[in-house]
């Protein structure tokens, strides 16, 4: 290796962008709680108004919105202090906003301040630092925090959707479960793309589903066909105690929340209602690069220090297979670009 001199300008610039991440993630941060974007619907508009119409001081947030339109969200026009929206701005008007509005969100940064603590003990103590006692307390604790973070699930599965269906087939199997399904979105839309699947589950904790009863029913009206709605099913339970009966098990960004003993101790409750021809197909991330940008390998980290969770690679996929006395069938690496879930991993009995 060549050692840079250290008025070597290209590598000073390169490690000074990773240490003022922050600086990035907290105005991003700023601009969507206050739906920035938003004021930009109809049309340039100057930042100065837009300042009048939050209430907020007109040149900190000329400064803001600057700062990202050289990131390429907001695009900043001759006139001085005008903005216009861009294809990053817009998608900030969208649903998908709640993606990064969770990752971005206050809490999560809090927490990271402790990351040194989680490293020097191998336990999660980003939650814990700031009063909580992990990431499924939050949901009790904080509601607005748990409708940010359920709507980013359903929105990191809505956007995943179509190409997540096009890859995979569902059609040979006559009940589908998704353990730890959220809104029950994938099911709802296998149910829709696989008219020969005859039920499908939803199966999440207690809380999560007296929710969606309470929430989605009217939506979920509006949006399914009865054919659809007549064979879906809701189902309360702890995956770690038992789950319901069926054919295809589906497991998306679940494992990567747990530790790899309590991912073992999921994967044997599943086997006990496993059939020979039953499947658990897994969506969740694969790591597999070494020294080269990548999202998940950032994934990894936010999960050891938020759930004591990990994102695997694929030896570490065999290796927590192996233990729960289950089989890879195929392990499949959909696209790098995906964020949140690259990997498809199909497993049977022995
Ligand atoms: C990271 S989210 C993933 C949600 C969804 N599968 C997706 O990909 O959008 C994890 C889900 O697991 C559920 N969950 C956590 N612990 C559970 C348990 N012991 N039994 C059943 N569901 C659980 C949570 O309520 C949450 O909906």
């Amino acid at each position: 290796m060549e050692l840079p001199h250290l008025n070597d300008l290209e590598v000073q610039k390169e490690i000074m962008d990773v240490a003022n991440g922050y600086w990035k993630s907290r105005a991003l941060q700023y601009v969507i709680e206050n739906n920035v974007a938003h004021h930009l619907v109809n049309g340039p508009k100057s930042s100065f108004t837009i300042a009048k119409e939050i209430g907020v001081n007109p040149d900190f947030l000329y400064r803001t919105m600057r700062a990202l339109s050289c990131l390429g969200i907001f695009k900043e026009e001759e006139d001085y202090g005008v903005f216009s929206q861009n294809r990053k701005s817009y998608f900030l008007t969208q649903d998908g906003v709640n993606g990064f509005a969770h990752i971005s969100n206050s809490i999560y940064y809090q927490a990271w301040g402790s990351l040194g603590e989680s490293i020097k003990h191998g336990e999660a103590r980003g939650l814990q630092s700031i009063g909580y006692d992990g990431l499924w307390d939050i949901d009790k604790r904080n509601p607005e925090f748990h409708e940010i973070f359920m709507n980013a699930m359903s929105n990191f599965t809505n956007q995943l959707m179509p190409y997540l269906l096009k890859e995979t087939d569902f059609s040979c199997f006559d009940i589908v479960c998704d353990l730890g399904g959220s809104h029950g979105l994938f099911v709802l839309n296998i149910l829709k793309q696989f008219p020969t699947v005859k039920k499908g589950i939803n199966f999440d904790l207690p809380l999560v589903i007296s929710q969606n009863k309470q929430l989605l029913t009217e939506s979920r009206e509006s949006e399914f066909e009865n054919n659809v709605l007549s064979r879906f099913q809701e189902e309360p339970g702890n995956f770690f105690q038992q789950v319901p009966e069926a054919d295809c098990f589906i497991m998306k960004m679940i494992f990567h929340d747990w530790k790899d003993k309590e991912s073992i101790q999921i994967l044997k409750s599943i086997s006990k209602k496993m059939k020979p021809t039953s499947r658990i197909m897994i969506f969740d991330s694969v790591i597999n690069v070494k020294n080269e940008p990548n999202y998940h390998v950032w994934l990894d980290l936010h999960m050891m220090h938020i759930a004591n969770g990990r994102e695997r690679s694929t030896s570490e996929w065999e290796n927590i297979v192996e233990k729960a006395g289950l089989k890879i069938e195929s392990l499949s690496i959909f696209s790098e670009k995906y964020t949140r879930t690259n990997g498809r991993i199909v497993l049977r009995t022995i």
